[in-house]
Parts: C-alpha cells; sequence; structure tokens
C-alpha cells in the first residue's frame, strides 16, 4: 500500500516574498536631488570593490520599477522586503526633505499594493548618508537622533500603506564589516571603534521604534543576520572560541534588544578594555518591544580556536560539505536549530525569515530563454523544509523572503555573485526568470505543498 505522507503545509497567511535593498538594485543613486550615500562614496574609491564595480547603474530598478513590479506579480508574489535609500530623502542625512526621494518609494508602494504584494520596508540596509558620515556616522551618539527623524518622515508619509516596517539590516554585518574589518563601507578597521559603532547602531533602533510607536499604527521590527556555530572539537578551546563566536554574532543584537543587556563575553572576553561602560538610559533605549523579528539565514560555521583579532575563533572548511560561490556550506539543519534556539532564548516572538538563498554560478541564459540553477533550487527547497521543521517543533515563522528577487550589486563583491531567482543581463538590463523562479511560484501557489 502506498504511503501517501500528506504534505505539511504552512501556517495560513504565511507570507510568500522575495527582498532587495536600494543601493544593491536602484542604480542612479543621485538622481532627482538624492545626496551620495556612504557606498556611492566607497565603491568609487578604487580597489575597494571587485574590478571597481559600483551602484551607479545596478539593476536600473530606480527606472524599472514598475515592469519589476509586475515581475513580482507575475511570479505571484504575496509581498515583496526593501529597502529606502536614507539620502533620497534626506539628501544631507537630517533636516530639508526631497519629496522626489520620497515619491519614488511612495510610488513603488502603491504599485505593490495595487498587485496585491504587501510591501516590507527596511529604514536602514548600509547605506548612510555620506553627510552623516562626515560628522561621525555610526560613531557619533546623535545618530540615534538624525535615525528616528529619518524613520519619523519615513512613517507619516507611508505608515497604513506599508503596515510591516524594519528598522535596521544586519547590524553585526555593518559594525564586523564597516568598522572592525574594513571590507564594507565606511571601511573603518579599528577593535575600539566596533563596540561604540555597534551601540549606537542598537541605540538608534530603540529610538526609531519609540518614535513608530508614537506615529505609527502597524508592526515594526529588527533584521539580523545569525548563524549557527558548531564547535569543530570537544576541546575547551574550541568550546570556549564557539561560545565567543556565537556571542559575537547571535546574541550581541537581540539580547539588548529583546533582554536589554550584552552577552558578557563581549566585554570580558572579546573588546576587553575596548568595550565601553554603557549608561543604564541606553540599555532602556534599546530594549523597546518588537513586533516581529526577521532573521536572515545563509549557513552554519563550524568553529574553532584561532588567533583571529579580536575574536580568536574562525570556521573550519568542512570536507564533505558543500559551498556556494560565497564559500558558505549549504546546512540547511542549521536553519531549524538557530529558530528553535531564538523560540527557546527570546520567547517565541513572531519571526519572518527575511532573506535565505544562495549564490551559485548560473549558466548564462539558454537559446529558450531559460536560466538552469538546479542548486539554487535544491537550496531554497532544503531550507523551506528546515522552516517548516521549526513550525513543527513551535516556532512562530510568519513568512519567508528569498535572497533575492534580482541578480544585484553584492557589496564589495560587486556583480560577480548572483542571488537572483531572476537573471539580470547588466548589458541590455533584460530580466529572465530561472528555474528556481519557476519552482518558487509553484511553492507559493501551493502554499508549500509542491515543495
Ligand atoms: O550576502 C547576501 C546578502 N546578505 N544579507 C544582506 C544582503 O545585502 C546581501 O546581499
Ligand atoms: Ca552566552
Amino acid at each position: 500500500m502506498a504511503v501517501t505522507t500528506t504534505p505539511r503545509r504552512f501556517p495560513e497567511g504565511f507570507l510568500w516574498g522575495a527582498a532587495t535593498a536600494a543601493h544593491q538594485i536602484e542604480g542612479s543613486p543621485m538622481a532627482d536631488g538624492a545626496g551620495p550615500s556612504i557606498w556611492t562614496r566607497f565603491a568609487h574609491t578604487p580597489g575597494m570593490t571587485v574590478n571597481g564595480d559600483t551602484g551607479d547603474v545596478a539593476c536600473d530598478h530606480y527606472n524599472r520599477w514598475k515592469e519589476d513590479v509586475a515581475l513580482m506579480a507575475s511570479l505571484g508574489l504575496k509581498a515583496y522586503r526593501f529597502s529606502v535609500s536614507w539620502s533620497r530623502i534626506l539628501p544631507e542625512g537630517t533636516g530639508r526633505v526631497n519629496q522626489k526621494g520620497l515619491d519614488f518609494y511612495s510610488r513603488l508602494v502603491d504599485e505593490l499594493l495595487s498587485k496585491g504584494i504587501e510591501p516590507l520596508l527596511t529604514l536602514y540596509h548600509w547605506d548612510l548618508p555620506a553627510a552623516l558620515d562626515d560628522r561621525g556616522g555610526w560613531l557619533n551618539r546623535d545618530i540615534a537622533d538624525w535615525f528616528a527623524e529619518y524613520g519619523s518622515v519615513m512613517y507619516r508619509a507611508l505608515d497604513g500603506r506599508v503596515k510591516k516596517w524594519v528598522t535596521l539590516n544586519e547590524p553585526w554585518v555593518v559594525t564586523d564589516g564597516g568598522y572592525l574589518h574594513g571590507a564594507l563601507a565606511p571601511g573603518h578597521r579599528s577593535k575600539y571603534e566596533t563596540p561604540i559603532a555597534s551601540h549606537n547602531l542598537m541605540r538608534a533602533h530603540g529610538a526609531a521604534v519609540k518614535a513608530y510607536r508614537e506615529i505609527g499604527k502597524h508592526e515594526i521590527g529588527l533584521v539580523v543576520n545569525i548563524e549557527p556555530k558548531y564547535a569543530a572539537t570537544e576541546s575547551a578551546a574550541d568550546l570556549a572560541a564557539t561560545k565567543r563566536a556565537h556571542a559575537y554574532m547571535n546574541e550581541q543584537y537581540l539580547d539588548p534588544a529583546i533582554l536589554g543587556h550584552y552577552p558578557p563575553e563581549l566585554k570580558n572576553e572579546i573588546f576587553g578594555d575596548a568595550w565601553p561602560e554603557w549608561a543604564d538610559e541606553d540599555y532602556a533605549l534599546i530594549k523597546q518591544k518588537l513586533d516581529f523579528i526577521g532573521i536572515n539565514y545563509y549557513t552554519r560555521s563550524v568553529t574553532q580556536a584561532t588567533d583571529s583579532y579580536p575574536l580568536k575563533a574562525g570556521a573550519v572548511r568542512q570536507k564533505l560539505g558543500t559551498y556556494t560561490e560565497t564559500g558558505w556550506e549549504v546546512f540547511p539543519q542549521g536553519l531549524t536549530d538557530l529558530l528553535v534556539w531564538a523560540k527557546d532564548r527570546y520567547g517565541n516572538i513572531p519571526t519572518y525569515i527575511t532573506e535565505n538563498g544562495a549564490a551559485f554560478f548560473d549558466p548564462a541564459v539558454a537559446e529558450e530563454g531559460r536560466v538552469r540553477d538546479p542548486l539554487r533550487m535544491g537550496y531554497l527547497k532544503k531550507h523551506l523544509t528546515a522552516i517548516r521543521d521549526a513550525i513543527d517543533q513551535g516556532c512562530d515563522i510568519r513568512g519567508y523572503m528569498v535572497w533575492s528577487l534580482l541578480d544585484n550589486l553584492e557589496w564589495s563583491l560587486g556583480y560577480s555573485k548572483r542571488f537572483g531567482i531572476v537573471h539580470v543581463n547588466y548589458g541590455t538590463q533584460e530580466r529572465t526568470p530561472k528555474d528556481s523562479a519557476r519552482w518558487y511560484s509553484k511553492a507559493i501557489a501551493s502554499h508549500g505543498a509542491s515543495i
């Protein structure tokens, strides 16, 4: 007798979508009165990006936004996560509002709503106005007020049409990449600046949530990239390194935001005298009620003790592992483990997977207009199955945004890494849904049953 396993479905109202970010897809960074961001500045600094790639054109979404929304509708997306470029709205970062910049996002939101696609708006996805970086940027405590001012402009303009707001995208990457290792804008390399930037990001997050509670009537949350750390061996050194790496990447942001304190490893085992003593009112500002959290998941890290600075921990490449083009191990079980960990530690807050996806080498568009990307399809299938496992273990997962809708600017890696379920020909700007997009459309239409 054939065993028919009824496919486990996703919860009613599960939000199926795709994610992008302003600087990675829009192009035209200085159009219509916009001011430069730190990424416009950084990418135009020789040597900072692969091939000197910049966001000057990207996917030309600033001009092609209407066709891109039509593309989302053709794929059957129920939601679209995007970010707003702060310096289009406030060219100097604070004060004067650039109405044309605001109009771009207002038109985009109206088009999404007209197609029945729910907008999820991220206020900060790394493109800080250069004018604010000139005033210290994330190292200046005043940035909490600057960010709340920017958020308030957006809340007043769009709240109601936008009902799910995100303050920050991945504060860990902003600080680890932008202030410790210097691979990302603004390209600093300081163990002393890193905790200050990190803390001010979280203060700004808190200030923006507080401002939302005054102005907004819907939901706001925080998006973090977290990555489960598995000890390479049971040695004391590797176990301690794994605990440090876990505190530094996974606990450093959700702990203050939800629990009101930092993991002790940050001061005691990682930053030492570089860790300032923060005032109590800072913790009170950071810890604001969240309506949801967003988790961006890509990979795990098998961790060992190393002499890396200042973490003294590093990843061990897995001999039998499968790796993506960005060098990340494909490990879907890590997503299940991580979601259960977050549920247990933070109290099962409504959670969206706000990014998940992979860069694999894709063949060029075939003559019949197909892009065969079986590895990406397999990656998405495995991770959606891992999410369903977490839901079966009681995790309150409300939606999934694949990273990314389009091939786009992968920051310092330029256009060399393709994460899109839709192929972009950067010469012609032609969009071609890959096999993974067609597969994802079926998954959405079948409410996950076809996975
Ligand atoms: O590296 C892939 C993605 N990760 N999260 C942030 C996004 O901006 C990246 O493109
Ligand atoms: Ca801990």
